[in-house]
């Protein structure tokens, strides 16, 4: 949905304007978030957006239905997103769990309530999710996911100089986005985290 949308007659008929409202808002949120986040980490407040950060937004709408046996289905594996950071809007289905010292713990529906989850490309401390199948059903999920945008980018990214000290040293290596992209999709959604493979 950015920085490109598509054009309106590229979306059903049916559900034209919502989306397109709809990330337009996220957008503006997600430069928010990525304000703040900056301001939290002592950074100037521009400093994730000036490097790319909000720049691109890919919209991911997810359809679980009922499932009939959920203990032997999996609604979607665990994994940790491949962006800078995720805004999910979740109905009151629920499923959605974070692991948490080992523990999945569930992450309950709150009206109104947006999820915002820390991705990989922060080399920070990205979590790792996932869906349980649920009996009940339909669950529907909207996950506004903030990266460098589908088009090439040469751009490296790794550890912000700003924030580097001897307390504080690296614990990532460089790469760019297109390269994270790659191993990323290359080891698929096994339960490992892509991140281990850029330790230093
Ligand atoms: O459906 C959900 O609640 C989670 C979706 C998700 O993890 C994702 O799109 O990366
Ligand atoms: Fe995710």
């Amino acid at each position: 949905m950015a920085p490109d949308p598509p054009a309106l007659v590229e979306f059903s008929a049916c559900c034209r304007e919502i989306p397109t409202e709809y990330s337009k808002e996220m957008k503006k949120f997600g430069d928010l978030l990525f304000q703040l986040l900056s301001e939290a980490l002592g950074l100037r407040s521009d400093h994730l957006r000036e490097i790319g950060c909000v720049e691109g937004m890919v919209m991911g709408c997810h359809y679980y239905p009922a499932c009939p046996q959920p203990k032997l289905t999996i609604g979607l594996g665990k994994h940790s997103d491949l962006d800078f950071a995720t805004i999910l809007l979740q109905d009151h289905i629920g499923g959605l769990e974070v692991l948490h010292w080992n523990q999945w713990v569930d992450v309950p529906y709150s009206f109104g309530g947006l999820v915002i989850n820390i991705g990989d490309l922060l080399q920070y401390i990205s979590v790792e999710h996932r869906v349980v199948a649920k009996s009940v059903g339909p669950r529907v999920s909207i996950a506004s996911l903030f990266g460098t945008g589908l088009s090439p980018n040469p751009k490296i990214y790794g550890p912000i100089k700003e924030l580097v000290s001897e307390d504080n040293p690296l614990i990532y290596k460089e790469t760019t986005m297109q390269n994270y992209g790659a191993r990323y999709f290359e080891k698929g959604l096994d339960g490992s985290s892509t991140l281990l493979q850029f330790k230093l």
